[in-house]
């Protein structure tokens, strides 16, 4: 027996769900204690490592969430928003804090999970590297120094796979430009431009998503006005990065009061 915090994966079979299993192979600070799939998925009943093409992990992959959670002290969760309002529900029950990755979260998924929260820690961020968060805050100081004859405009690319549009990062860092100039998003978000759609109204926060091939994750902020351009970037090469910030936030968890957090709070870049 180990005292080193249980730690279940939902979506194990998925891109991040497999990525987090082999960081949570290198951690000497956590275990995994149990690996979710949906209902019907292939992978269920078999064992963890064998599924993934290697040895053996003593990790059988189940589709009951209430079983494997009652055994673990957290939940790494990054699969899809129906999906994760049922974890946030059932790791609450267990008192796991729950890690979401999840993006594509609309407001009624965003209000059950707040109320998860009064009774278990929830650690939310659409993106859990150090690089994003900072360029989160980076955004937010250059916003609050520019007036609005600075067009602000967030470009993403993501690989062909990728479901929901704009990404959680390009939201997070729409919403740093926006707390930055103090306006409220959803009043001043621009999405989606087609036809013949007129001049750019003073003020918007726009969005462009791309999508191809295997691109793991790129954001520009562009802070564009008459004669110069701002263009503040984030490359992730690696979705290494994202698993280790979960972990990361899986054992800051730890011990704290039920509550919502985002990564700014686990990395203490929160003022
Ligand atoms: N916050 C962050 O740092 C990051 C967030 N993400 C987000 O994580 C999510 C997943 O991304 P990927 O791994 O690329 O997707 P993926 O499609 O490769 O994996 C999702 C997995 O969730 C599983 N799943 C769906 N419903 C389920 C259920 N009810 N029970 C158990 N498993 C279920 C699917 O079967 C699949 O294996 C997306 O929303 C993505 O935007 C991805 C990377 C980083
Ligand atoms: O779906 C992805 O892959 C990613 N999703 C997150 C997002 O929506 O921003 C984080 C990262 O960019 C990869």
């Amino acid at each position: 027996m180990t005292d080193q915090p249980g730690v279940v994966v939902t979506g194990v079979s998925g891109r991040m769900g497999q990525m987090l299993v082999r960081e949570l192979g290198r951690s000497d600070r956590l275990r995994l204690s149990g690996a979710l799939e949906r209902p019907g998925h292939a992978w269920v009943g078999r064992d963890l490592g064998e599924a993934m093409g290697g040895a053996p992990l003593g990790v059988t992959v189940s589709d009951d969430p209430l079983d494997t959670f009652a055994r673990a002290q957290a939940v790494l969760d990054f699969t899809a928003p129906e999906a994760t309002v049922e974890f946030a529900d059932l790791a609450a029950q267990a008192r796991c804090v729950h890690v979401i990755g999840t993006t594509g979260l609309q407001p009624a998924h965003l209000d059950r999970i707040r109320a998860a929260a009064h009774h278990a820690v929830i650690v939310r961020a659409g993106n859990m590297s150090l690089g994003v968060n900072l360029l989160t805050r980076i955004t937010r100081q250059v916003a609050a120094a520019l007036d609005a004859d600075w067009d602000i405009e967030i470009v993403e690319m993501h690989h062909n796979r990728k479901v929901d549009a704009p990404s959680g990062t390009a939201l997070m860092l729409g919403e740093a430009a926006a707390a930055g100039r103090g306006v409220d998003l959803a009043d001043a978000s621009d999405r989606g431009r087609d036809g013949l759609t007129g001049a750019r109204r003073r003020g918007d926060i726009g969005f462009a998503a791309l999508r191809g091939g295997d691109v793991v994750g790129e954001h520009e902020v562009i802070f564009a006005t008459e004669g110069e351009r701002i263009v503040l970037k984030h490359i992730a090469s690696d979705r290494a990065l994202f698993a280790r910030g979960a972990l990361r936030a899986a054992l800051w968890g730890q011990d704290r009061a039920p509550g919502e957090y985002d990564m700014l709070d686990v990395l203490g870049l929160n003022d």
